[in-house]
């Protein structure tokens, strides 16, 4: 658990947390009460639409004052030394350039594996997330090791090509090494409301990952709002996503505090009405350790313990490690090492 102080000093905060605060959202009514029953939603674009608009719409205000005074507690001492590694566990270390070259991504791969090689005590990151047509190199770079191997699959980021495409593109990850793709949405397809599509577009992409597990990039600054990112996330849930996943981090607003805080509720209802748990993936633009302590206050504050491990919770970062090894080593040596005491990627 992330002990978390509030801003004037008044010490640890419980927080009000996954089972006091309904939150902005509010939960229940998609699957209860007024609201349709799960089981019964069909999978057509009329009968998706009909669950997804029955959801109810998110607070904007709200959320981002929620966000916002959450973003006011601060993590101390040896709670912050946990925070840190555990934010280091929770990392997809991602390269994802067109100028990615196998010595790259070997380099990234060996960083993955020993964050800090003075520190055998630093732990490794959750995955590495990488190209397609760079999972062999990185299969092998991280051959006998716990770190798992990412890869972006069906036409990243613009999710722009045929759906046969997309399902060569994930066979192809799959069969090079990669236990966890990470598919983006056809956004295009979801605003103009065709749902049915992007549904059985994901649950075909599921099918094709067999025991790979499937991160679903609903891009949510191309969504236009929260209520968007709730429908969007609920979809990726309904077609068997096994995470959600915000942003591709190749277009600009990538991942927020508000719209994790609207993922977040959307899982934690998903569980309820079904019993089954998905996972929750922060990307793009998250490059701090004062960032990665907010987001773990988020998610501590209302999805709480079941979620605060790799298992359920992941950020997407090119460059959030190197401030974390910074902030580790001060918070050992109680000094800032230099720039270089990290590396430059
Ligand atoms: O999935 C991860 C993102 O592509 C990384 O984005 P970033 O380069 O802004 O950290």
């Amino acid at each position: 658990m992330v002990a978390t102080q509030s801003a004037d000093g008044a010490g640890p905060v419980g927080g009000d947390g996954p089972t006091g605060d309904a939150g902005p959202v509010g939960r229940g009514r998609p699957v209860g009460g007024d609201g349709p029953v799960l089981a019964d939603v069909g999978r057509t674009d009329r009968a998706l639409r009909g669950f997804l608009h029955g959801l109810p719409g998110v607070d904007e205000v709200g959320a981002a004052r929620r966000t916002a005074q959450l973003a006011t507690r601060s993590v101390k001492t040896t709670a912050k030394a946990y925070a840190v590694d555990l934010a280091i566990r929770m990392l997809d270390l991602t390269t994802l350039e067109g100028a990615d070259t196998d010595g790259r991504v070997r380099s990234l791969c060996a960083k993955a594996r020993r964050p800090d090689p003075a520190d055998p005590g630093c732990p490794p990151v959750a995955a590495v997330c990488v190209y397609p047509s760079m999972v062999a190199t990185a299969a092998a770079a991280l051959r006998g090791t716990d770190v798992h191997l990412a890869s972006v699959a069906t036409a990243f980021p613009s999710g722009q090509a045929p759906t046969a495409v997309k399902l060569a593109d994930t066979r192809a990850a799959v069969a090079a090494g990669a236990d966890e793709i990470d598919m983006v949405i056809s956004r295009g397809a979801f605003l103009s409301g065709r749902y049915a599509q992007v549904h059985d577009e994901i649950a075909a992409v599921r099918r094709e990952c067999g025991p790979a597990h499937l991160k679903v990039i609903l891009e949510t600054g191309e969504l236009g709002s929260l209520d968007q990112v709730r429908r969007a996330s609920w979809l990726a849930m309904l077609a068997g996503a096994d995470f959600v996943k915000t942003s591709t981090g190749k277009i600009s607003p990538a991942a927020t505090t508000p719209t994790v805080l609207v993922m977040l509720e959307a899982v934690r209802d998903f569980r309820a009405a079904t019993g089954r748990q998905v996972g929750v993936k922060a990307a793009g633009g998250i490059r701090t350790t004062k960032e990665a302590l907010r987001y773990l206050v988020l998610v501590e504050e209302t999805v709480g313990a079941p979620w605060l491990s790799p298992r359920w919770f992941r950020f997407g970062a090119s460059s959030l490690l190197n401030d974390l090894l910074l902030q580790r080593a001060k918070l050992a040596t109680g000094a800032y090492h230099g720039p270089d005491y990290v590396t430059v990627d």
